[in-house]
């Protein structure tokens, strides 16, 4: 995909759980390659739009566009299998080699050296062998933004996926983003930390599932809040 081009369009997108409006009529256009905060307080949206970008809801109106086809990868600020499976911090990663289904076939060589590398570049290949379980928070999370990015999509997104890391842990994951975008990757991060979107390209603010504030990297406005 072309770094600049749009990667996602979304126009007058809106969702409901029932009676209650999740996402209201938001226009967006998200570019290739660019790191996005979307910030905003507890029942904003974020998840909501964020679950609209991975093509896990539907929108109840408006129109979402994107310039490929491929699987979003996703990563949550916790993972179930994390308590209920004996996952080391290596399988975990593998599984975004394979999928949850295909975890205990043998690593090719290739994906061997993705985990590997994942591992190094996050800090955590001392706690290769470790049960995910066992972790700390922190160290949880560094483990679930590898496993996202051993997925190698064009399309990463993270749902609040940093919460837990101390100073350190944030510098590393905000280092291999940056990264991850550098090579063309679109990655959107929904954090109610607005410290968080320190280094995005690009903050989107939410609240009551509108957007009320778009900002670029330099701090200028570049798209106009959605009008009630
Ligand atoms: N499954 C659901 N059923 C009913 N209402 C829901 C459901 N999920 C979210 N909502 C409502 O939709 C709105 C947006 O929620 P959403 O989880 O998208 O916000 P958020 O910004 O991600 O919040 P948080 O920071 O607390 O995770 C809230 O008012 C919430 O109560």
């Amino acid at each position: 995909m072309n770094q600049g081009q749009p990667a996602i369009s979304m126009e007058g997108v809106s969702y409901r759980y029932g009676a209650q409006t999740a996402v209201d009529d938001v226009s967006l256009t998200i570019v290739a390659g660019s790191l996005v905060a979307l910030v905003g307080g507890n029942g904003s949206g974020k998840s909501t739009l964020l679950g609209i970008l991975a093509g896990l809801l539907d929108p109840a109106a408006g129109a979402v566009t994107r310039a490929t086809a491929q699987r979003p990868a996703i990563v949550f600020q916790r993972s179930a299998a994390a308590d209920e499976l004996p996952l080391t911090v290596k399988d975990c990663i593998a599984i975004g080699r394979f999928g949850p289904r295909r975890l205990f076939r043998p690593l090719a060589a290739t994906d061997r050296r993705i985990v590997q590398e994942l591992m190094e570049r996050l800090e955590i290949d001392h706690l290769a062998r470790r049960q995910l379980r066992d972790l700390s928070g922190g160290q949880q999370q560094r483990t679930l933004v590898a496993q996202g990015l051993a997925q190698q999509s064009d399309l990463l997104l993270l749902d609040e996926a940093t919460s837990a890391l101390d100073v350190a842990g944030q510098a590393i994951v905000d280092e291999v983003l940056r990264e991850t975008t550098a090579g063309g990757t679109t990655v959107v991060h929904a954090t109610h930390r607005r410290r968080d979107a320190q280094h995005s390209d690009q903050t989107v603010e939410l609240a009551h599932g509108r957007v009320v504030h778009v900002e670029d990297r330099a701090g200028t406005d570049v798209i106009r809040p959605t009008r009630r």
